[in-house]
């Protein structure tokens, strides 16, 4: 890969990253973005930078073995990445954020730990699936690696308690594209509690499956 290639890339994650920020998708200095490289390492966001803000030089590249190549530290959540890449490696992108519909989703007392969202719509079950819920882990807790890599083999996307969504695709537009879809569905999910909505049925779930396979 040359290195005006991962210099694109690092514009991607740039452009990605301030588009996600500038719809209220993530505040502050929250989130992180990741994108696999071609050589076994990653590019992956700054440890405390605003994804609205993020200066495409000084993003963080890493080697296949997470060390620091150049740009500055990378995210504390650098192992929960690694862990989810492990496990997926269909996967070029991963995306976290603390969106707010999705946050409040994740601090639910009765939510089902196997499967936080019901599948309310077509899109939802085509890009995201079944959410498993990884119980709380302080950020940064290497232990959420841990508690993700037994989860990430079968799921392209978890939901950290009391935290956020951990969302992996096959490019970044993917990633990108199924963090959207989640936030929306927690939303539409909140807004139905209580009125008992219809979701799909097995079947219909069973027929996208089939028709739209997630990578
Ligand atoms: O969302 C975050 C932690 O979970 C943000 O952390 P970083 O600034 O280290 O990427
Ligand atoms: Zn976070």
């Amino acid at each position: 890969m040359s290195m005006s290639d991962i210099n694109a890339q690092r514009e991607r994650i740039a452009v990605m990253g301030k588009s996600l920020f500038d719809r209220g998708l993530t505040m502050g200095s929250s989130g992180n973005i990741s994108v696999r490289l071609e050589d076994g390492g990653w590019l992956m966001t700054p440890t405390n930078a605003c994804l609205g803000r993020l200066d495409p030089a000084r993003i963080s590249r890493l080697d296949r073995d997470g060390r620091l190549l150049d740009g500055d530290r990378p995210t504390k959540e650098q192992f929960l990445h690694t862990a989810m890449y492990e496990q997926r490696p269909q996967s070029g992108a991963i995306v976290h954020l603390h969106s707010t519909h999705s946050v409040a989703v994740s601090c639910l007392p009765d939510v089902d730990p196997c499967d936080c969202i019901p599948p309310l719509t077509a899109y939802y079950v085509m890009r995201v699936g079944r959410l498993p819920l990884v119980p709380y882990h302080i950020p940064g807790d290497p232990g959420l690696g841990d508690a993700v890599r037994g989860l990430a083999g079968r799921h392209s996307a978890v939901l950290l308690a009391n935290h956020g969504p951990v969302v992996a695709g096959k490019s970044l537009e993917a990633a990108v594209y199924a963090t959207e879809e989640l936030e929306e569905t927690a939303k539409l999910y909140l807004l139905l509690r209580g009125q008992n909505p219809r979701g799909l049925t097995p079947e219909q779930v069973a027929e996208l499956e089939a028709r739209f396979p997630r990578d």
